[in-house]
């Protein structure tokens, strides 16, 4: 699925407009009909578990983890429920005439069954116990709204409107919307300043800024904001919540905690990341009308990292099938050259990782003088000395060693665990410029990189795919943690292309960013997988994909969402995402 900033959305819908010929007042009456819709399904939801007019638990990025789970998110219409939602409220009846007698074989057959269904998607179940309050802006969101609330009308349940600034200031299709919801007579009432009163509404429809906000909500759109949260009220979103940089996911303050996010036409990259993620709770994609393939021909190349995009946009096979006549030759031989005397395990993790992650042989590179400590720690694994000191720390003249080593095997990995050591950008640069293979860079061997001027290094033929964690990268991008934060999408795509590496920005919602432009966003994860060894691993994972003849984007893309899903079942086995430990992730690849 496509990510999209809201200038592209902009632009996706300008051609659906002007090129297609498709009215702007059609797309917004298919936003606002399935913003109804989700509305509806939202409160036949909540009927049946009994929990009519609770509010969403916890709120803020902390809330459940609900919209990490790839089975949250729904695309389109399809989303799960209204198949068996509409065969369950489809009105059926037999016909009243027989309109044919008799069978083939000419004996008397049963009448036909006539079945006429009726527009399930907007019936409520309890439609009576509902009133809903529409927030209205005054841009297009805010129409959005409005045609949502004749759809809510129209299905029984009470609605009334708030307009932040008053209706008159609306124009285009928003002023069309407005004039039809006041010829339907729903109640209305601009908001006058001061404390609006959310008693009686058993939710609060969110209208108020779409994609064409600028900065942080401003006077009366910052006081509905705040008071919608604070009413303690469950909150949909129309597109995104208000107060939401749609591009990057930053929540300015105030910004709506919403319990459900119906986003239109494509997925908003805001939504994807933190803290954004988190203030839109659910995520549903419905589609109003704009071709999907648009966003394909105007080149955008930003993706929700599903199986679809690792198979159709990365040519991943996801079944990592192996030949019948496979050997481990056929897998692909990888080096880790990693872990010192105090974080020898680092190293283990990332080799340990590579094996799980297929490849057909590992060889664990340390400092000579720990070989002797490590014999058995892993069956699987070959290991070899690369020099270094006498206290089982690296030198600058190890690299030769790990040079000789690299020449004979198919991928390099190295950082997790080595520390910091004498002349060690002198190590890193010889490795850099003299492996053929590629080579993926992690942990203190991406703290020497930041210290180093490698683009004037030699040009390297084989993919270099780095992995820092939001730490690492302010250090490699010379910028605060905060800063990196703030757009982690921007920032991992811009450093990419610059630099001609795959970048894979780690954290929650892990951001894979390849030379080319194109960038992934993962979702599978969870925060058990915030401990120690967990980014050694994936170390390990990549390097063994690479291993095994995936290119960089897609030995990172794929190696990053397995690691997830391995730390989800991690989870599952321990029953407590808490007690998940690195060799757990591991054990679960
Ligand atoms: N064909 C389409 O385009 C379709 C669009 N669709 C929908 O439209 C949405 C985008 O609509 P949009 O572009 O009208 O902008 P929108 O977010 O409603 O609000 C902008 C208004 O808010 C104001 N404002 C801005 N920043 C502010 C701030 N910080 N604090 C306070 N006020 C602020 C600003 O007013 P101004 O300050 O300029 O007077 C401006 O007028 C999109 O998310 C989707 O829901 C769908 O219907 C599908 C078809
Ligand atoms: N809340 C979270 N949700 C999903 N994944 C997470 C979360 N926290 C951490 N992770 C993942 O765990 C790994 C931690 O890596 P890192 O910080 O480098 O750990 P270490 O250096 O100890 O190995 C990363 O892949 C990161 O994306
Ligand atoms: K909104």
């Amino acid at each position: 699925m496509h990510l999209v900033t809201a200038e592209e959305m902009r632009r996706l819908d300008c051609i659906t407009i002007d090129r297609l010929g498709i009215p702007a007042v059609a797309l917004m009456e298919n936003a606002g009909r399935a913003i109804a819709e989700e509305i509806i399904a939202f409160c036949n939801r909540r009927g049946k578990a009994g929990m009519a007019g609770a509010p969403r638990q916890g709120g803020g990025a902390a809330h459940s983890s609900a919209p990490l789970d790839a089975s949250a998110w729904a695309a389109g219409s399809a989303h799960g429920e209204p198949a068996a939602r509409s065969g369950a409220r489809g009105v059926a009846f037999a016909a009243g005439a027989t309109l044919r007698s008799g069978g083939p074989g000419g004996g008397p057959a049963s009448p036909p069954k006539l079945t006429i269904s009726g527009d399930a998607a907007l019936m409520a179940d309890h439609a009576e116990s509902e009133h809903w309050l529409v927030l209205v802006g005054k841009g297009n969101n805010g129409g959005d709204g409005l045609v949502a609330a004749r759809h809510l009308r129209e299905a029984g349940i009470a609605v009334s409107l708030l307009y932040a600034v008053p209706p008159e200031s609306l124009t285009g299709e928003a002023a069309l919307q407005r004039d039809a919801a006041a010829a339907m007579g729903l109640p209305a009432a601009v908001h006058g300043g001061g404390s609006p009163v959310f008693a009686g509404y058993s939710g609060i429809l969110d209208a108020l800024l779409g994609t064409g906000a600028a900065g942080a909500p401003r006077g009366v759109y910052a006081e509905l904001i705040a008071a919608a949260n604070a009413s303690g009220k469950p909150i949909v979103s129309a597109d995104i919540p208000s107060g939401l940089n749609a591009d990057t996911g930053e929540t300015h303050e105030p910004c709506i905690q919403a319990s459900l996010t119906v986003c239109l036409a494509f997925l908003k990259r805001g939504l994807l990341q933190y803290p954004g993620a988190g203030a839109a709770g659910r995520v549903v994609v419905r589609s109003i009308g704009i071709p999907a393939g648009l966003a394909r021909e105007e080149g955008l190349s930003a993706y929700w990292l599903t199986p679809d995009v690792l198979e159709g946009v990365l040519g991943v096979d996801v079944r990592r099938r192996r030949a019948p006549d496979g050997h481990k030759g056929t897998y692909g031989h990888v080096l880790v050259a990693a872990g010192s005397l105090r974080m020898s395990g680092a190293g283990l993790l990332a080799a340990r990782a590579s094996l799980r992650a297929g490849c057909g042989l590992a060889t664990w590179a340390v400092p000579g003088k720990l070989l002797p400590l490590l014999v058995g720690a892993a069956p699987e694994l070959m290991l070899a000395g690369a020099g270094g000191e006498a206290d089982g720390t690296w030198n600058a003249a190890a690299a030769e060693e790990v040079l000789k080593l690299a020449g004979q095997r198919d991928v390099l990995a190295i950082g997790p665990g080595i520390g910091r050591f004498e002349d060690d950008k002198a190590w890193l640069k010889a490795i850099w410029e003299g492996s053929e293979c590629p080579l993926v860079v992690d942990a203190d061997a991406l703290n020497i990189l930041a210290e180093c001027d490698y683009g004037s290094w030699r040009q390297r033929k084989a993919p270099v795919i780095l992995t820092p964690h939001p730490g690492e990268m302010a250090r490699l991008a010379g910028v605060q943690t905060k800063k990196v934060q703030r757009d982690r999408i921007g920032l991992a795509l811009s450093f990419a292309r610059e630099r001609g590496v795959t970048l894979v920005l780690k954290g929650a919602h892990t951001v894979i960013a390849s030379p080319d432009g194109r960038v992934f966003v993962n979702t599978t994860g969870h925060p058990g997988m915030a401990t120690g060894g967990a980014g050694d691993c994936l170390t390990g994972i990549i390097a063994g994909l690479l291993a095994q003849g995936l290119d960089g984007a897609q030995a990172a893309a794929f190696g990053v969402y397995l690691h997830g899903l391995a730390g989800e079942k991690a989870a599952l086995l321990r029953d407590d995402p808490a007690s998940v430990i690195a060799s757990d992730i591991i054990e679960a690849l």
